[in-house]
């Protein structure tokens, strides 16, 4: 059942997305995409590459990325390539957040600059949401988390102990810089998880609590 349930989330939610990027690019030349990695977002990016879009003028870049190279089996960037850039969608102009660098410290700068070139504001941002309460790569367990809030910086390198790889997260302030904001989560964990967050208000201990104060569209099944 909660199969079932999750597909036809998917499905609403590449509705909504496919939407609201028709609306902007009736008034733009282009359109911003921003999207999460992880595995809750396959079924989403399959729905979505189903869509009828003008996918030559649509910008697809990351919400973060794990510092691998483009054909490791984590990287989110290949992920999208699989699922998401596939048949007529192929046509989207996707933005990594990786560089040759050894680490994401040193291609921090290029990333950031890269990205804030990009369509701002994103028609729209669609974030998950980890069992610790982190989205993008916003980490409770970070030391970077506090830069990653509060920088006005469009990418951050980060590393937390609770992450096999490090990582480059796009800033809570790019992250905000988008007409419509999506969570996209499914299971009662993180329905709980969900619940707490809503419960208080230190971002700090959840750093999704950073998106619960603006119009924030929940697209969630058992
Ligand atoms: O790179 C990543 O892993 C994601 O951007 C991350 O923020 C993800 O959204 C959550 O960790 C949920 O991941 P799942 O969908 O796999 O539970």
């Amino acid at each position: 059942m909660s199969e079932l349930c999750r597909e036809r989330l998917a499905t609403q939610l590449a509705e909504a997305v496919a939407e609201a990027l028709r609306q902007d690019l009736a008034s733009q030349e282009r359109a911003l995409l921003v999207v999460s990695g992880g595995s809750t977002p396959v079924p989403f990016f399959q729905a979505l590459a189903a869509c009828e879009l003008p996918w030559s003028r649509v910008e697809v870049t990351l919400a973060d990325e794990r510092w691998v190279p483009p054909a490791h089996a984590d990287s989110n960037a290949r992920l999208v390539g699989e699922h998401l850039l596939k048949g007529p969608a192929a046509a989207a102009s996707f933005v990594p957040l990786t560089t040759d660098d050894a680490t994401p410290e040193q291609g921090a700068e290029v990333v950031a600059e890269r990205v804030a070139g990009l369509a701002w504001p994103a028609s729209a941002v669609v974030l998950g949401m980890g069992g610790d309460g982190h989205t993008a790569s916003l980490f409770p367990d970070s030391r970077e988390l506090a830069l990653a809030l509060s920088t006005a910086e469009a990418a951050v390198a980060v590393r937390a102990r609770s992450q096999s790889q490090p990582r480059l997260t796009l800033s809570a302030d790019r992250l905000h810089r988008s007409r419509r904001h999506f969570l996209h989560i499914t299971g009662g964990d993180k329905r709980d998880m969900l619940v707490r967050a809503l419960s208080g208000d230190d971002v700090r201990e959840l750093p999704i609590r950073a998106f619960l104060s603006c119009p924030l569209a929940i697209y969630w099944a058992p």
